[in-house]
């Protein structure tokens, strides 16, 4: 029941939930090139990337189908001679077999989505937010060993697929974590509903996500709406002397001076709305992170105990 997914971690757990969820992306297709390209010139934009697969997909896939099945009469010449019936070959008993064998059924994104969205209809998300370095992930690991969550940090999932061998999106991600950018929604929404689906469970923290406005709607109408946000509170000097202290040891590519500066900035400007936003809907419970992690995990299990305390 316990499990948890981040990268500072070598459990046994993590390595299984990874490699589903890498095989789960790299099989699904669930985003395309196209739409990663177009989310990426657009990063600093707010206006939501038109999804691939959508209606003009089947559009396509329809007129596809339209034009191979009835393509003689869609272009032959008008004054083609009629030609003559050809003779039918005998029908074999391998062909017969074949006949009679169920066809596979081909799943449109919208069939995928779809099931997946069924799939994880009943799922307690939370969100966990908070500055970088705030002690989200810290704080994550008690909730998992006493309320039997499963832990996904975004940026886990962002740092395992960009060093998945074969991620067409290694470098992309690898350039926007370095400038403390936000990777492109489709990228990260698929790692997490993989992730979320691989696990077979129905209690997230989803940790470091949303960013980004675009990204709370999108994941809450695309995936599972959100129960609540945990925001945990911690002034930047304190934020920065812990990120400074971490990186000593960490090897993350974001924890120098320059990238935290960079990731406090875009915290500020693009990532504080999002709690701003769930604070107008009374949606969110705000912990001070400045104590020891054993006093501020006390604050904590309150409100997950009277929140929780009829389903462990
Ligand atoms: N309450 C605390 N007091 C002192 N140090 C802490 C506290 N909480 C966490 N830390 C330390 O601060 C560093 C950052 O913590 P953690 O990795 O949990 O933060 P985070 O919010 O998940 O970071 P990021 O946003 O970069 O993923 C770690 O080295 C951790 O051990
Ligand atoms: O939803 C997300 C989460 C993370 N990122 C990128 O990853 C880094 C590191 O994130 P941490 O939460 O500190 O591990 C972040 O600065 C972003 O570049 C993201 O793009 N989207």
């Amino acid at each position: 029941m316990l499990s948890t997914i981040r990268a500072s971690s070598s459990s046994a757990a993590r390595r299984a939930a990874f490699t589903s969820t890498t095989t789960a992306v790299a099989g699904r297709r669930l985003f395309s090139n196209s739409a990663i390209r177009a989310a990426a010139a657009n990063e600093t934009s707010s206006a939501p990337v038109k999804k691939a697969g959508g209606s003009s997909w089947l559009t396509m896939t329809g007129l596809t189908i339209l034009a191979a099945t009835s393509g003689y009469y869609l272009f032959s010449p008008v004054d083609a001679k009629p030609v003559a019936a050809k003779k039918e070959a005998p029908v074999t008993v391998a062909a017969k077999k074949e006949q009679a064998a169920p066809k596979p059924v081909v799943k449109t994104p919208e069939i995928i989505a779809a099931e997946n969205k069924a799939a994880l209809k009943d799922t307690t998300v939370i969100f966990v937010l908070g500055g970088p370095g705030a002690g989200k992930g810290t704080q994550c690991a008690n909730l998992v060993r006493d309320f039997g969550f499963v832990h996904l940090s975004a940026g886990d999932l962002l740092r395992e697929e960009q060093q998945r061998p074969g991620s067409q999106y290694g470098e992309l991600i690898k350039t926007y974590i370095r400038e403390g950018k936000i990777v492109p929604m489709e990228v990260t929404i698929a790692l997490l509903e993989n992730a979320m689906l691989a696990s077979g469970q129905k209690r997230f923290l989803i940790d470091g996500f949303p960013r980004k406005m675009d990204q709370a709607l999108k994941f809450e109408e695309q995936v599972v709406p959100s129960k609540f946000t945990l925001y945990f509170e911690c002034p930047e000097e304190v934020m920065l002397r812990r990120l400074m202290k971490r990186g000593e040891t960490s090897g993350r590519a974001d924890d120098n001076i320059e990238s935290i500066k960079k990731r406090f900035r875009v915290f500020t400007e693009t990532s504080y709305p999002v709690i701003e936003h769930y604070k107008k809907d009374g949606k969110v419970h705000t912990v001070s992170c400045v104590d020891a992690p054993d006093a501020v995990y006390a604050n904590v299990k309150n409100i997950f105990t009277n929140l929780f305390k009829d389903q462990k």
